[in-house]
């Protein structure tokens, strides 16, 4: 709702009220109708002041109206009301003005901002567009270019840049309202002609072509095939060529087109998923509701390679008092050079002071660890060697600290079992580089208690990461799914694909790499040591071995046969690419002919392998296999699922993760072809549809809200 109170010097102040980010929902939007119409009509007010309570002002339209039928008065005729006013209308914003928010600010004739505020016309994160008037009173406010950046990004923006663009007209330090309140008594009665947007022209470059050009360019290469932002460059075209009503009935035609696209509705899933799993419940009963997380004033990171160098960066960032532990002075100290520079660069790039991060100390020496709440190992993937320390940890440390791995796979059961205490002891598996990424796998073991799951989804929160609770078993969600994805891309070469071809499918799909590049960038001997580990290729391998087998199904030595020869990936100049120049990927002829030779070599016939196979087989043998961990139990809900790829794994958030796109392709297709291609392919085990998957066909595909329901809770190992 909102709330109307008039207050001495003939000021009318209107109040949003819809906690906990005041949106505008069908209830609120009739509420300012109301209001607005009331302030207008009182002979006694002269100026009125538009607030949000709990010093917010508005988080924008309510999302969880558009997948309603529309109820209400729509948001476009309200704002021009409030534009339309002979009154001056002064908005308030302090905490957020954003997407529907911000375009009901610019309805107001002036803006008073708190510095701790921020705005922003979020809607293209969302799939949509400004279409409550943002693409055309932004550009008209601050111009084409800079106008362009904010509605195409979504990005959220300080108030200190909001003043200097000119979105808000004064910022303050003190009280926002009690600045507006003045300020509105001095504008009284003073015409609003001028200060109504929809009668301003749009400050234009003279070359605008380009700049709209260079646009596409950027969005093309920051989220390929999403409709959204180009929709946006449209409409900033049209305020910047065309006449306001002209341009807000392009805005409206374009809104409409993404409102209805699948896009929108992947990204509108993506907005609540990511919140859901931060509230984690689990099958057995645990969640936030009966398990308190246990504070954490001092935290240990053991081992400074790079995940470690990322996670104490990411701890003293968020404040945390941090004991670095190496085992050796020389890489102790270089790993203290590269933090203390790590530090450096985020504190100037974020404008952090020092005096915020938590402070960092360098030791051999793990008796020191003695008072820490929480201790996080780096170490190699070596499961020895990860028992000795939890072992030696457990004499060293309080026995009610946390033991944290961030092992990418390996069994965290086995790790606990060197611990004193296994109940405290959990994975955190963090994604390179540590202090970037936003995803932490919270990984609980059988014997993992609720606390230690509790403390870990908080140090998450703490470390603005989206955590999601997964189960133990070998790469736990998103590296286990990751397999038979990568191993169809090795099948697809070896029947007559190129690395380029495969590539370029999964980039028009959306992912910003394809896979060879991904294996190329993060080092191709990364998977190759854990191959050799598993005995499926190297030392461990048994002799008489078939080249293209492991116990009877389908293997393809490819990728050891490229390590063998020395092709690492970008660090040694060539991999599944060519890098003359650094970074650069190029097609190599050479592995055109050595896929050539493979492929005579074991009689493979090479055939033209079309697009859709090469997405179906990546796709569908990924998705299968997220199928099975749910039938295991490994993760509560697809959900978790889909943020866990759209977080940490660059799967495209306007297709909503992968269970999600399953959804939407339709669950019976996504059967029938994984049946196809594995009568194709028998000796693909990972091919064959999950029986999870075969039971929500037969059940008529439900949405993926309701899958939750049908995984059986005995079989969850959460
Ligand atoms: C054809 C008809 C349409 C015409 C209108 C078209 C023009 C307008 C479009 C829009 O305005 S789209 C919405 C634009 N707004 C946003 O993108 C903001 C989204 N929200 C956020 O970014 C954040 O929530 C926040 C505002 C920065 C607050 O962050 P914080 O971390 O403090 O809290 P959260 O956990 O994110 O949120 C708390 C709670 O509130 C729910 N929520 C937030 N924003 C909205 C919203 N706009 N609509 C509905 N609900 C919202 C959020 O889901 C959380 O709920 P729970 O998970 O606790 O249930």
């Amino acid at each position: 709702m909102a709330l109307y109170r008039r207050i001495p010097g003939a000021i009318a102040v209107i109040t949003l009220t819809n906690p906990p980010v005041n949106a505008l929902s069908c209830t609120v939007r009739e509420a300012i109708y109301e209001t607005v119409k009331r302030a207008t009509a009182d002979q006694e007010v002269k100026a009125i002041v538009l607030c949000g309570a709990n010093g917010k002002f508005c988080g924008g339209a309510d999302i969880k109206e558009f997948s309603r039928e529309m109820r209400g008065p729509p948001l476009v005729p309200m704002i021009d009301m409030i534009e339309e006013s002979e009154k001056p209308v002064v908005a308030v914003i302090e905490g957020v003005a954003f997407g529907g928010g911000l375009e009901l600010a610019l309805g107001c004739h002036y803006r008073i901002a708190h510095s701790g505020a921020q705005v922003g016309l979020t809607e293209v994160t969302l799939g949509l567009l400004p279409a409550a008037g943002g693409t055309q009173r932004l550009p008209r406010l601050i111009g084409v270019p800079a106008a362009l950046d904010i509605i195409t990004t979504g990005r959220h923006v300080s108030a200190q840049e909001a003043v200097r663009l000119g979105i808000v007209d004064k910022v303050t330090d003190s009280s926002a309202m009690e600045e507006a309140i003045e300020f509105a008594k001095t504008v009284a009665g003073e015409p609003m002609g001028p200060r109504r947007l929809s009668l301003w022209t749009a400050a234009c470059p003279e070359d605008l072509d380009s700049l709209l050009e260079g646009a596409l360019v950027r969005i093309r290469q920051r989220s390929r095939g999403a409709l959204a932002p180009v929709a946006c460059v449209q409409a900033v075209r049209a305020a910047a060529s065309l006449p306001f009503a002209q341009g807000m009935k392009k805005e409206q035609e374009l809104m409409a087109y993404l409102f209805t696209s699948g896009q929108a509705r992947a990204m509108q899933y993506c907005f609540f998923t990511q919140r859901a799993a931060a509230r984690w419940t689990t099958p057995s009963g645990a969640s936030w509701e009966n398990t308190k997380a246990r504070p954490v004033r001092q935290a240990a990171v053991i081992g400074l390679g790079t995940m470690g160098k990322g996670i104490a960066v990411s701890l003293s960032r968020a404040g945390i008092p941090v004991i670095a532990v190496e085992t050796e002075q020389k890489r102790l100290k270089a790993g203290r050079k590269a933090v203390n520079s790590m530090l450096t660069r985020e504190s100037q790039k974020r404008g952090l002071a020092e005096a915020h991060l938590g402070s960092i100390s360098f030791t051999l020496d793990l008796r020191k660890l003695r008072d820490t709440d929480l201790v996080i190992e780096a170490v190699f993937e070596d499961m020895a060697l990860k028992k000795q320390i939890f072992s030696k940890l457990s004499s060293v440390c309080r026995p009610d600290a946390l033991l944290c791995t961030n092992t990418s796979g390996l069994n965290i059961d086995e790790i606990a079992s060197a611990a004193s205490r296994p109940e405290l002891v959990v994975g955190t598996h963090f994604f390179a580089p540590a202090h970037v990424m936003k995803l932490l796998e919270v990984v609980c073991g059988p014997r993992t208690s609720p606390v230690a799951v509790a403390t870990a989804m908080q140090l998450a929160k703490r470390l603005e990461k989206i955590g999601v609770v997964v189960g133990n078993c070998s790469g736990f969600v998103g590296n286990r799914m990751m397999r038979p994805y990568t191993e169809q891309a090795y099948y697809l070469l070896e029947e007559g694909a190129r690395p380029e071809e495969v590539d370029l499918v999964l980039e028009e799909f959306g992912f910003a790499m394809g896979i060879f590049r991904v294996m190329d960038l993060s080092g191709l001997d990364v998977g190759w040591r854990s191959r050799k580990e598993l005995g499926l290729t190297g030392p461990k391998l048994p002799p008489g071995t078939e080249a293209r087998s492991r116990g009877g199904k389908r293997y393809s030595p490819l990728p050891d046969i490229l390590c063998e020869s020395g092709r690492l990936g970008q660090k040694t100049g060539r991999g599944w690419y060519l890098y003359e120049k650094e970074r650069v990927a190029t097609p190599d002829p050479w592995l055109q002919s050595f896929l050539e030779d493979y492929r005579s070599r074991f009689g493979i016939q090479s055939r033209r392998v079309g697009q859709d196979e090469i997405l179906e087989r990546c796709l569908y043998s990924l998705i299968n296999e997220g199928f099975r961990i749910l039938q295991e139990g490994i993760a509560a809900s697809p959900e978790d699922i889909d943020v866990i790829y759209v977080s940490g794994y660059g799967w495209p958030r306007h297709r909503g993760g992968p269970m999600f796109y399953a959804w939407m392709v339709g669950l019976p297709k996504v059967l029938d072809k994984l049946e196809h291609y594995h009568r194709t392919h028998p000796d693909i085990p990972n091919l064959a549809p999950s029986s999870m998957l075969r039971k929500l066909v037969a059940r008529g595909s439900p949405p993926v809200h309701q899958w939750r329901a049908l995984i059986q809770q005995h079989s969850s190992q959460l």
